[in-house]
């Protein structure tokens, strides 16, 4: 997947990109009260998190039956269009995200080292907004992480082919990053997004070796193809859904 940008693929990882301030500081805010006023049904409680999944959800044999992305998501601000001129998904089967998780993760919360499986092109885009997390991937079976990245507020970033298939992801159920715990293979890509980090401390400053970075609520929308949709009236297929 040769992204249209080269400037922001992750030294030393293949097939990831790493793109600060994917979204301004303006556009966070209108998308976190967005988020904030999606009705609490939509909610799904998972042990250590909480999700909402929008564009459909997948029957058992991971066909999307398909439902339209809120406003928020592809009318203002039209993250769908911003994602789909990266490249990212120009090879797969709508040539567009139609498929968005959004976790929510407090501080101490995370997500255990797994895969996204066979029901989405394997092409996944990532935003962060609220907080910054440290994102690990895991040759399987998962031991200690092979790459690590720290994702800042309002980043995205993507992950493809090998990646994505043959490396397991997680996060961490930690308050806080300690700065030279991990290596951040991103590290020369961060600083200028890190304002609002944690505990809304704003600066451009880049943190210091041994510093702690405490999280604050983190909320990621991740952006995938589903290749099997069925439209409602029941006609199954891969073209596009809108
Ligand atoms: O929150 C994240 O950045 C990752 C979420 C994730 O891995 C997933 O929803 O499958
Ligand atoms: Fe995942």
């Amino acid at each position: 997947m040769p992204l249209r940008f080269a400037e922001y693929h992750v030294p030393g990882s293949e097939n990831t990109y790493y793109i600060p301030n994917f979204v301004t500081e303006d556009e966070e805010v209108f998308l976190l009260r967005k988020i904030q006023e999606t009705p609490q049904l939509k909610w799904k409680q998972l042990s250590n998190r909480r999700l909402q999944i929008w564009g459909g959800d997948l029957t058992v044999k991971n066909v999307m039956i398909v439902q339209p992305l809120p406003p928020f998501i592809c009318d203002y601000p039209d993250l769908i269009s911003r994602i789909v001129s990266t490249g990212a998904f120009d090879d797969s089967p709508h040539q567009r995200p139609n498929h968005v998780i959004l976790n929510e993760y407090h501080p101490g919360q995370g997500i255990m080292p797994h895969q996204d499986g066979p029901a989405y092109h394997p092409v996944v885009a990532t935003l962060s907004l609220g907080s910054h997390t440290l994102m690990h991937y895991y040759d399987l079976p998962a031991r200690e992480p092979v790459l690590s990245l720290l994702l800042e507020p309002r980043s995205l970033v993507i992950t493809a082919q090998e990646q994505y298939i043959a490396h397991a992801h997680g996060i961490d159920s930690v308050t806080g990053d300690r700065v030279g715990e991990f290596v951040w293979a991103n590290a020369e890509m961060v600083g200028r997004g890190l304002g609002g980090r944690g505990q809304d401390s704003v600066g451009p400053s880049l943190p210091t070796e041994g510093e702690v970075l405490l999280r604050g609520t983190r909320y990621s929308l991740t952006f995938r193809d589903v290749a099997r949709v069925m439209n409602v009236g029941g006609r199954l297929g891969t073209a596009p859904t809108r």
